[in-house]
């Protein structure tokens, strides 16, 4: 068990050894030049609009992935606290939702019209894959966590110190950068880092794949919208 050793050793959790590992591959996916642009206050609104519609059709299908994850923690979870953590997550999707129509209608796009792209639908196949019962709840909440984090991380840096980014995007970063929502991040962490403490080296290497998977999807993600100058 090279990871869990690792921790014993530093009393550190999994998932720190993990950005530690793959440092260079998280910060890929949460330094990326489209939130850089949105931190030095370049960026090209065409680019925004074109995340913020994909994003919505993301988070759609985000939603039915985190119900499955509660389905999983209630029959597999050994703490009854878990649950919940996930179901705060679940009804906190409703507010998004309704926040991405607002925000959307604001910048004059319209929701129903949005096809998906290439990348954003790779993404949503990657969530109904981890959907099947088959996939064991310990991958599911480190995918379900690695999600969040990311822009958990990235929207914090577009209004932490320094940043000139432009007025009319900042409720948008404050959504994701808000202490909050890292002390929720904190508590999916917390709760992956538990699962994994407690893994088979076979979970544990799904585990660490799914992470790298998400990252580069992420990516991709980001990706799309950029392209869009
Ligand atoms: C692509 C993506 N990744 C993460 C999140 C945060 N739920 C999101 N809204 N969209």
């Amino acid at each position: 068990m090279e990871e869990q050793a690792k921790c014993e050793e530093k009393k550190i959790g999994v998932i720190e050894t993990w950005l530690r590992k793959h440092r260079l591959l998280f910060q890929g996916a949460t330094r990326h030049p489209l939130i850089l642009s949105i931190r030095d206050g370049s960026i090209n609104i065409a680019s925004f609009k074109s995340w913020l519609a994909q994003d919505y059709l993301f988070v759609r299908a985000f939603v039915p992935f985190v119900a499955s994850v509660l389905i999983k923690a209630w029959k597999e979870s050994d703490e009854s606290g878990d649950m919940e953590v996930i179901l705060g997550g679940v009804a906190s999707l409703e507010d998004e939702l309704s926040w991405f129509k607002r925000e959307s209608s604001k910048w004059g796009i319209s929701l129903s019209e949005v096809v998906p792209q290439q990348a954003n639908k790779k993404y949503c196949g990657l969530l109904e894959s981890l959907m099947s019962p088959d996939v064991e709840y310990t991958v599911a909440i480190t995918a379900f966590w690695v999600i969040e984090a990311v822009y958990q991380e990235s929207f914090a840096h577009c209004i932490g110190e320094g940043s000139k980014t432009p007025q009319e995007l900042k409720e948008t970063c404050e959504r994701w950068g808000n202490e909050a929502f890292a002390k929720y991040c904190q508590s999916l962490q917390n709760i992956a880092n538990r699962r994994l403490q407690n893994a088979s080296d076979e979970e544990l290497k799904k585990a660490e794949v799914m992470f790298l998977n998400v990252l580069e999807y992420e990516v991709d993600f980001w990706n799309m919208s950029r392209g869009n100058v």
